[in-house]
């Protein structure tokens, strides 16, 4: 079946109108598996639709020509025109609807309202008592002060209970004393805290009559709201440029002595009363929701940063001619290539994989935040936790890897600003290291695998979260050819031995003598790797879970070859472990690979529109080489043409050294 994708063709780069022509599958219909549903695909093309007809809303000058100055402020200039339009363009306090008009008319090199929507106002509403959601949350969704979330130091991120800002409770007054003792102390890296914020979620050491009892989130005013300059008693500034993510003010910020209320501590779960006395939490972690919230976004997020890479890629390669196949009397197009397909296409299995689990952990979160905060249950939270440590760190690598050979796939021109591919980049790796180094929070999902594997070996297996069932499934032969269950249950067996093996080696460690501490030390890349496996396997599951429940059957088809695509490449990835262990046979590694091979040309035709169906507009892609039209090298041309540097024949730089210098020469 072929048919015509519903937008409008005419005018666009005729070999790209070929591609959609051909596609087997319609693009709005795929985009509502891509956004969760019909009605979110719809309101973003609405949105986008909207935002189209605010003159002030479209690009004037190219971000890649602008200074870090003239960034920040074209984002301050763009959200003070969203601001006016905010009611008209989405529902109010919808989150989904928020981050897409962000994404799409500010882009992705930050913004003051970055952390505003992603951390302080969630946190807010996880960790703010009724009470105190009435005094800020109201001003804060209103944009009547704008905020950050202040947790990580110059010498600590990593290591939260190693925090060292504190918040003395003094009984005499009824406030917390913010304190920053040492240059170490210092808050380093908040987005939005070095200019913009007058807000902060500050985490610090609680301290009451001299007890620690760690990092607490306390809201404190950092600037008069009348003149935005820094209240007394605080040091706050920008920590400079960036590899990537310029339009963003990253922070420092330091107290001194400086007294909040009381009534500043969040109190939702936990509280410090007039003399001093303490009430815990429910859950020791319950503070640490904020980023469990963020990581829950991940997979989606980075998802969508790979996405834009790939629609870049992919249309370029479909309209980029080099060399020949058969036809010697034209140049075939470079997405024609099996090496080209090989770089691109197990890429764009992976956004989808990775979308999928994001619509799943988003929901998880929602579902907690729920339960604790009507109902107190804090059940769900270990799991969440585990499943959204290892989740993000897969994820970024991934996405860091993939968007690096969308990059080369788009040979010189991807490495021009003009692809807009290597500010992707450099957002989307940015997410290897916040919201938890990726090494740490693999070793976070190997404490839960760990302690898994220990329940299975104490003859417990029933106390397994689903999660972790596969750890007591025992070695079978399989058939690949049965379809994906075959491929679940070798990755399970895969992951279930490395988990074992993993957890064998700590054991073996502990019983030589070593504390528990230091044999996880000397274990910790075998316990990553277990992580690693274990997270994979979650990835293949979703994917597997969300192909089978779509009804459109053009969709489903397109999708299974993708999902056939992701288990080939995913099984040949790990195939060593595989072979080590004698759960597969060099003879399925042939069927594997030749799998992958077929399913590479049955995704071909299907390249462009599987891509063109995540509906970014050209404004939200901000790439020359990706326009939706195609028209690649006169785009190029017009682009190059507006570099400043092209703005005189002659330059300053010529005219006061090479000139005089060629002229000495002469002598
Ligand atoms: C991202 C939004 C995107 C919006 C998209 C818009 C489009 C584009 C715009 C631009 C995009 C870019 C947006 C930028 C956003 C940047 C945001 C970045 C913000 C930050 O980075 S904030 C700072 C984050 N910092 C960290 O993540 C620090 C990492 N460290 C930790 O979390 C902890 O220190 C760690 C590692 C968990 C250890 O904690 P610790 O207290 O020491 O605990 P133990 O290791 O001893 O473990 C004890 C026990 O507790 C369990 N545990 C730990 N954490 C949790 C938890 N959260 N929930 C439940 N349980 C938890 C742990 O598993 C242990 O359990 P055991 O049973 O094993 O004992
Ligand atoms: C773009 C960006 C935005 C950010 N935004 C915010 C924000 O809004 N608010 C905020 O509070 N923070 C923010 N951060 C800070 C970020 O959360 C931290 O940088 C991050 O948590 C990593 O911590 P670290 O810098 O201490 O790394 P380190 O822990 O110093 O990492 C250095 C190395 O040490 C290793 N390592 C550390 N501990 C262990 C361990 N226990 N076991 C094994 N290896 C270990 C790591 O794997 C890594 O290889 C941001 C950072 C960036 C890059």
């Amino acid at each position: 079946m072929s048919f015509l994708n519903k937008e409008i063709c005419d005018g666009d780069n005729p070999d790209l109108t070929e591609e959609r022509r051909t596609a087997t599958f319609d693009t709005d219909r795929m985009a509502q598996v891509i956004y969760g549903s019909e009605k979110f695909a719809a309101r973003r093309r609405q949105i986008t639709k909207s935002i189209s007809r605010i003159p002030a809303l479209q690009d004037t000058k190219p971000l890649a020509f602008m200074t870090r100055e003239e960034k920040i402020t074209e984002a301050c200039r763009e959200l003070d025109v969203l601001s006016d339009h905010w009611e008209q363009l989405i529902y109010v306090n919808d989150e989904e609807e928020a981050l897409h008009l962000h994404r799409e008319v500010i882009g992705m090199e930050g913004h003051p309202f970055a952390l505003h929507e992603t951390m302080f106002i969630p946190t807010l509403v996880s960790q703010a008592s009724d009470e105190q959601q009435e005094k800020w949350l109201g001003r804060a969704r209103k944009r009547e002060i704008i905020g950050c979330y202040a947790q990580t130091e110059l010498g600590h991120g990593s290591n939260l209970r190693k925090l060292e800002t504190t918040a003395t409770y003094s009984p005499s007054t009824q406030e917390f004393i913010l304190h920053t003792p040492t240059i170490t102390a210092l808050k380093w890296w908040p987005g939005a805290l070095g200019k913009s914020s007058n807000y902060a979620i500050v985490m610090a050491d609680l301290v009451i009559k001299n007890k620690s009892y760690g990092p607490h989130p306390f809201i404190v005013q950092l600037r008069d709201e009348k003149t935005h300059q820094p209240l007394p008693g605080i040091t706050v500034g920008d920590i400079g440029p960036k590899m990537a993510f310029n339009g963003a003010d990253n922070g420092f910020l330091g107290f001194d002595h400086f007294r909040i209320p009381r009534g500043n501590l969040l109190m939702r779960h936990n509280r410090v009363e007039p003399d001093g006395s303490y009430l815990k939490p429910p859950h020791a972690k319950i503070g640490y929701s904020s980023m469990v919230k963020v990581r829950s976004r991940m997979a989606m997020d980075q998802g969508l940063f790979m996405a834009q890479a790939l629609v870049i890629a992919v249309r370029y390669s479909a309209v980029r001619r080099q060399g020949f196949l058969e036809d010697k009397s034209q140049e075939v197009k470079v997405l024609d290539y099996q090496t080209q397909q090989h770089r691109l296409f197990p890429s764009i299995a992976r956004v989808y994989a990775f979308i999928f689990c994001g619509l799943e952990t988003i929901q998880l979160y929602e579902k907690l935040i729920l339960d604790v905060n009507k109902n107190g249950d804090t059940s769900g939270m270990a799991d969440l936790h585990s499943l959204t440590s290892g989740l993000k760190s897969v994820v970024t690598h991934f996405t860091g890897q993939g968007i690096e050979q969308a990059r080369m796939a788009c040979g010189g021109h991807g490495y021009s600003m003009a692809s807009y591919i290597s500010e992707i980049y450099g957002v989307a790796v940015a997410g290897c290291t916040y919201e938890g180094e990726n090494m740490v929070m693999l070793l976070q999902c190997a404490r839960a695998l760990v302690k898994a594997v220990e329940l299975v070996e104490e003859g417990h297996p029933e106390k397994l979260s689903p999660m972790m069932a596969y750890l007591t499934k025992p070695s079978v032969t399989v058939d690949l050819t049965v379809g994906p269950e075959a491929y679940v249950k070798i990755f399970q067996l895969i992951a279930k031995k490395q988990a074992f093996k993993a957890t064998e080696q700590l054991h073996k460690f502990m019983v030589a003598g070593d504390s528990r501490d230091v044999a996880w030390n000397k274990s910790a890349v075998e316990l990553t790797k277990a992580s690693r496996l274990h997270t994979r396997l979650y990835i293949l599951k979703t994917f597997i879970r969300r192909v089978e429940s779509i009804t459109d059957i053009s969709v489903k088809a397109a999708l299974t070859d993708l999902l056939n695509l992701h288990l080939n490449y995913e099984l040949l990835d790990v195939a060593s472990y595989a072979l080590a262990d004698g759960i597969m046979s060099s003879t399925q590694m042939d069927f594997i690979k030749n799998q992958l091979y077929s399913s590479l040309e049955k995704i071909r035709p299907n390249a462009v529109s599987l891509m063109d169906s995540f509906q970014f507009s050209d404004l939200q892609l901000r790439s020359v080489l990706g326009r939706r039209d195609g028209h690649v090298y006169q785009n190029l041309f017009e682009w190059a043409k507006s570099s400043p540097l092209n703005q005189s024949e002659v330059l300053p730089s010529v005219t006061q050294y090479l000139k005089p210098m060629m002229e000495k020469s002469k002598l």
